[in-house]
């Protein structure tokens, strides 16, 4: 199946945007009219340009208000449809998009539009082009892509086709398997665009909130199964009307458009294995069954006081690499690795973004084919030197050019830990305090980033994502997103800063790029976690008095359990399903902090509503003198 993008889709100049989609392996480009009009050289010019490109035109558009005019507007479209057919002539391409009319001189009739369509298609005929009709969600007469397939089969000409459009479809709340019964033949081109579920003016929502299919909410896979039954077999092509996109990096956004439609075909293969597409076979998507390792870049001072924050928190020293300078700290099921290596991606990771958390251990069933999953959704594979005693760990690149790990069991990698590193004991080592395993990790980027965050994970793992909830950070706006699994054994937070004056914005900035700002530790009692961390000397984030007032008055605890809370510094939250408490460390270098949390197994949150207040908590708190800034 052929691949295509409308050019607004994606921000720059024409010739910026037609090399930013044939460098993301697109197959065809509809020129969006205003992107020729606001360009200088001459359509022969863009044709070529295109061809060289080897990209082709798969359709003109829009042309707007056409259908079921008087006269003299009636005619007056015809003469104007010539025009614009002379020019397709020119660019090379046989389709033209006529978008429903919104004009409040439309009469409407479905005979009327079928008429005029007819009409049309005759003269597009005589040039050997061809008509597509589509029905915007705002339409004055026709709004909805039933009537204007019925208009379309009224039309009853070879050149005259339906364009489907998910977003016009879907936001209305149109059934999709209505398409079923559309012959495929007559669907001359289907355009796809996702959205978040807002509740707005549908022709504002469609203008400036699309995004890729598999990055917001829509059912766009359902969509194109009721597509693909109809033997549809023309380009899928991105429409994506957004206003971020028009600001991001052309490339960047071109392919996350192109990874968004081999996922968004790769899920429609599976679910309609009874039609025959022409798309590739994929590996699967693949199942995390947990978090085996976080590893540090660090230098020798900050990684023996990231070592201190470890000890207070209960892990002991267990191993130490038979190669390199590379330490490992475990308690219960967690590995935290910390290294100090002068060379090779840590220490790059630590020249750019000083003491952090730079890759991810994932434990999968098979990570040589988890790989090749993520080489087939376009994410690029990570290797570096391996040298004696040492395994080859199969790894791509992931956010803010950190490197995800992947371990598995059924291969030597499962013994990673003996066969790289040797055992120790630590005579520093303090009280366990009962963590058990990590509940997330918390990657925080700019705010543009995260839509491609969520399509990449979303694209490569069995994992979905929560709704968007807004965090206030006293300085601004915190925008989190959840990816996770059904188990619980991946799952990831990411938020997305807008502004640097806020708590995520700065460790951005300081950092200089997006990674990992916190880790979250799961306990079984957090009290008694909370007693043995003081007991290791570890002072936890001061929560302010006034929080626990609102929360006894709030949520009608007992008193003697918020003031246990208060006195642990413990935060609470409960839903329907459960209960949750957290508790923070202190800042760590440039705004990196440690989380301990306890979740009932019914609490699928991570209490959001009390992020504003440890957030407020760590403003007031001076940055800890204990990894100072390089
Ligand atoms: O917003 C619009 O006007 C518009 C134009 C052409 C399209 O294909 C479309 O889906 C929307
Ligand atoms: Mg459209």
């Amino acid at each position: 199946m052929k691949t295509s993008i409308a050019t607004v889709s994606i921000s720059g100049d024409l010739p910026e945007k037609l090399e930013a989609i044939a460098a993301a392996g697109f197959d065809g480009v509809e020129i969006f009219e205003n992107d020729f009009l606001a360009y200088d050289q001459s359509p022969r010019e863009v044709a070529k340009r295109v061809a060289d490109l080897g990209l082709t035109i798969t359709l003109f558009q829009p042309f707007r208000d056409f259908e079921g005019l008087p006269e003299p507007q009636r005619g007056q479209a015809f003469e104007r449809a010539e025009r614009k057919f002379d020019l397709m002539g020119e660019l090379g391409t046989d389709l033209i998009l006529i978008c429903s009319n919104v004009s409040p001189l439309a009469l409407g009739g479905i005979d009327r539009a079928a008429a005029d369509l007819r009409a049309l298609g005759e003269r597009a005929a005589k040039r050997g082009l061809r008509v597509g009709y589509e029905a915007l969600a705002w339409g004055r007469h026709v709004n909805d892509h039933r009537d204007a397939w019925e208009i379309v089969r009224r039309a009853d000409h070879a050149n005259v086709g339906l364009i489907l459009d998910s977003f016009h479809t879907l936001s209305r709340g149109i059934d999709p398997d209505s398409i079923r019964a559309i012959p495929g033949d007559k669907i001359f081109i289907v355009q796809l665009a996702d959205a978040p579920r807002i509740d707005m003016d549908l022709l504002y929502w469609s203008r400036h909130f699309r995004n890729m299919p598999g990055e917001g909410d829509l059912p766009v896979t359902d969509f194109m199964r009721a597509v693909a039954a109809t033997g549809y077999n023309g380009p899928v092509s991105l429409e994506i009307f957004n206003d971020q996109f028009r600001s991001g990096s052309p490339r960047a956004i071109a392919a996350d458009g192109h990874r968004s439609l081999v996922y968004l075909m790769d899920q429609v293969r599976q679910a309609e294995p009874g039609i025959a597409l022409d798309v590739p076979v994929l590996p699967p998507r693949v199942a995390v069954q947990g978090v085996a390792f976080v590893e540090f870049a660090a230098d020798e001072d900050e990684a023996s006081a990231l070592s201190g924050h470890l000890r207070q928190l209960g892990f002991r020293l267990t191993g130490r690499h038979r190669r390199k300078a590379v330490e490992r700290f475990s308690t219960g099921d967690i590995n935290i690795v910390v290294n100090t290596e002068r060379e090779g991606m840590a220490h790059a990771a630590y020249l750019t973004h000083g003491t952090s958390a730079y890759a991810l251990g994932l434990l999968v069933e098979d990570a040589a084919a988890t790989v090749a999953r993520a080489q087939a959704m376009g994410a690029p594979l990570f290797s570096q030197r391996v040298g004696p005693d040492q395994l080859s760990i199969p790894a791509i690149r992931g956010i803010g050019g950190g490197v995800i790990y992947f371990l598995d069991e059924k291969s030597p990698l499962g013994r990673v830990w003996d066969i790289e590193f040797e055992t120790v004991e630590d005579p520093l080592a303090g009280m366990d305090a009962g963590l058990k395993s990590i509940d997330h990790v918390a990657q925080t980027m700019n705010y543009e980033e995260m839509l491609t965050w969520i399509l990449f994970y979303r694209s490569i793992f069995v994992a979905e994502k929560s709704p968007m909830v807004d965090v206030v950070d006293p300085a601004g706006l915190i925008r989190s997103q959840v990816i996770e699994n059904e188990e619980g054994s991946l799952r990831l937070t990411l938020n997305g800063a807008e502004s640097h004056r806020t708590l995520a914005g700065r460790f951005i900035a300081e950092t200089f790029g997006s990674s990992i700002q916190h880790l979250a530790f799961a306990s079984n009692d957090i009290l008694a976690t909370a007693a043995a961390l003081a007991a290791n000397g570890m002072q936890t984030l001061e929560i302010s008095p006034n929080y626990y007032q609102d929360l006894q008055a709030r949520l009608a605890l007992p008193q003697k359990t918020v003031d246990a809370l208060k006195r642990a510094n413990v935060l609470y939250d409960r839903d329907a399903n459960g209960e949750f408490f957290q508790l923070y460390s202190t800042n760590i270098g440039e705004g990196f902090f440690f989380e301990v949390v306890q979740r009932s197994a019914g609490y699928r949150g991570y209490g959001a509503v009390n992020a504003p207040f440890r957030i407020a908590a760590q403003k007031r708190e001076r940055p800890s003198a204990a990894m100072p800034r390089k």
